[in-house]
Order: structure tokens, then C-alpha cells, then sequence
């Protein structure tokens, strides 16, 4: 079993090379979206490996229906206010609806998180993302990938729904897995994807992937802060959601509840994913 250390301060920085250090040593790493000071003390108190600035943000924070209307400003704002609060947890950024459109956009809205206090970019999709992730790769932007439901194709899609579903979907999702890991992404998030074929994808790439509704083969978790501590806001709760503050007892108490039930392998269970 994994312990982390009582304090912060006994903890060391998280960084970039250490995320395939621990897939190799078999640590599963531990995510939760955030987007203010006050939740990434308690997140960077609770011994979380690393945060995300999601553009989820949209939908819990900003009250709309989608992901679309976040803007490059808002992440940037958001990405600041964090990384304000945070000691180790290594943080992430959500790259925003169009921002990584094209490669120039791409680099000028990665370089203003990694300037607030970013340490990677989150690029949902493959095809023609493949050439933007390379582009900021080059350019010593630490890329993490993002596949299955993408929730910026929603218009696409017509729905948040579990993707990779029929055999022809599951081979094309490892493909992208693949090529994206080729491309130079360091870490694929797996959104909504049957626990097969997300364990497949897993054991086949070196850079670790972070599910969410993707099964307890992963080799890590994410889910979102509002979500875990059972504020679902109106909408219907997806699947791959549990709420930890009961058993927690406090905010810090829910996080830690949710690092140790994925550290140990307890969450997700087989009701928290899709077959
Ligand atoms: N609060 C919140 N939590 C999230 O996890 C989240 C957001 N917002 N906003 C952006 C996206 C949207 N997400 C969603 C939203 C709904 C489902 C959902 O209802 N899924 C169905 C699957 C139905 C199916 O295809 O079988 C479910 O029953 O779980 C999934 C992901 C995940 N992300
Ligand atoms: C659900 C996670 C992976 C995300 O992209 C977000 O919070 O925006
Ligand atoms: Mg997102």
C-alpha cells in the first residue's frame, strides 16, 4: 500500500519524468479538477498527485450547459489562482473549445498557462491535434492527451456517451492512443470508455492513462472536485461519479478518501464503469 507523507512539506515536487517513473513502479496517480487557492491548499494538503484546470470549469463553476463558451482567458485566470495554492501537486491545464485549433494558437495559449503556473496541457482529440501536440512537444510544452468522450465534440456527438463501445470504435481508440503517445503526450486521459478496452490501452502504452469512467485498470483517476464532494448541480450524476464526503468527513477528509481508494484499488468498482 502507498502512504503518502503527513505534510506537504515532506513531499517531494511532482514533475513531468516522474509520471512514467510511477506507472513503472505500479503507483497509481491521483487527479482531481480544481480552480481556485482555497481548494488546491486542500488538495496539495490532501496528498492529491496532481490537478487539473478543466474546462469543466464551464459547466460547475461558470453554470453552462457545455464546455464550449470556456476561453483561453479563463483558464489562465483560473490556472493563476491554483497555482497560487499549490506546494507539489503537479498542475495541469485544460486547453480550451479551439485554442488548439492550429498549431500557432495552440502555442500561445499553452504558453500563457505554463507562464501562470502550469506544467502540461490537456489536448483532447487525435487526427489533425496529432501535429499540434508534436508542435508543443517541440517547443518544451509538456502535452497530456485526451480520448473517448471529448466533451469539446459534444455538438458532434450529440450527447455525453460512453465511446470505443463496438469493435470498430475500440480499434480506432487504441490507434489514437497510440499515435498520440508517438506524437510525444506524456499522459492520456481515457474519458468514458468500456474498462476492456481502456485496460488494453493501458497495458500497450509506457506513458501512464488517467480514467475517468474508464474502469480500475488505469493507471490512475480523475474525477471532477464538485463532483466527489456530491455537488452534482441539477444534472444527472454520469456513472464513474462517487461522492466522498460522506465517508471524509471534511473536504481534506473526502480527497484523501478518494486517494486511498484509488491508491488501494477500491474506486472505481465495476458500478463506477462501463462494460
Ligand atoms: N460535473 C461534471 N463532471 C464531469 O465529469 C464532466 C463535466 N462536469 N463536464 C464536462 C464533462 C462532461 N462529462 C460527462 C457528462 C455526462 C456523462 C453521462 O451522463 N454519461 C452516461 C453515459 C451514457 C452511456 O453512453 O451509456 C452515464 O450514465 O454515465 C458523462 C460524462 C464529463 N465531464
Ligand atoms: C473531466 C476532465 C478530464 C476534464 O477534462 C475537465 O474537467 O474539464
Ligand atoms: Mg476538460
Amino acid at each position: 500500500m502507498y502512504t503518502s507523507p503527513a505534510t506537504p512539506s515532506e513531499r517531494k515536487p511532482w514533475t513531468v519524468p516522474m509520471l512514467r517513473i510511477a506507472k513503472k513502479d505500479g503507483r497509481k496517480l491521483v487527479m482531481l479538477t480544481c480552480y481556485d487557492a482555497g481548494f488546491a491548499r486542500a488538495v496539495d494538503t490532501a496528498g492529491i498527485d496532481m490537478v487539473l484546470i478543466g474546462d469543466s470549469l464551464g459547466m460547475v463553476v461558470q453554470g453552462h450547459d457545455s464546455t464550449l463558451p470556456v476561453t483561453v482567458d479563463d483558464i489562465a485566470y483560473h490556472t493563476a489562482c491554483v497555482a497560487r495554492g499549490l506546494a507539489t501537486t503537479l498542475l495541469v491545464a485544460d486547453m480550451p473549445f479551439q485554442s488548439d485549433a492550429s498549431a500557432s494558437r495552440a502555442l500561445d495559449a499553452a504558453t500563457r498557462f505554463l507562464q501562470a503556473g502550469a506544467a502540461m496541457v490537456k489536448i483532447e482529440g487525435a487526427g489533425h491535434k496529432l501535429e499540434v501536440i508534436r508542435h508543443l512537444v517541440e517547443r518544451e510544452i509538456p502535452v497530456c492527451a485526451h480520448l473517448g468522450l471529448t466533451p469539446q465534440s459534444v455538438l458532434r456527438l450529440g450527447g455525453y456517451r460512453v465511446q470505443g463501445r463496438d469493435e470498430a470504435a475500440a480499434a480506432k481508440l487504441l490507434e489514437d492512443a497510440h499515435a498520440v503517445a508517438d506524437a510525444g503526450a506524456e499522459l492520456l486521459v481515457l474519458e468514458c470508455v468500456p474498462t476492456a478496452v481502456a485496460a488494453r490501452i493501458s497495458a500497450e502504452l509506457a506513458i501512464p492513462t488517467i480514467g475517468i469512467g474508464a474502469g480500475p485498470q488505469c493507471d490512475g483517476q480523475v474525477l471532477v472536485l464538485h463532483d466527489m464532494l456530491g455537488l452534482a448541480g441539477g444534472q444527472r450524476r454520469p456513472k464513474f461519479v462517487k461522492d466522498f464526503l460522506a465517508e471524509g468527513g471534511s473536504v481534506v477528509g473526502a480527497m484523501q478518501a478518494y486517494a486511498t481508494a484509488v491508491r488501494e484499488g477500491q474506486f472505481p468498482g465495476a458500478e463506477h464503469s462501463y462494460a
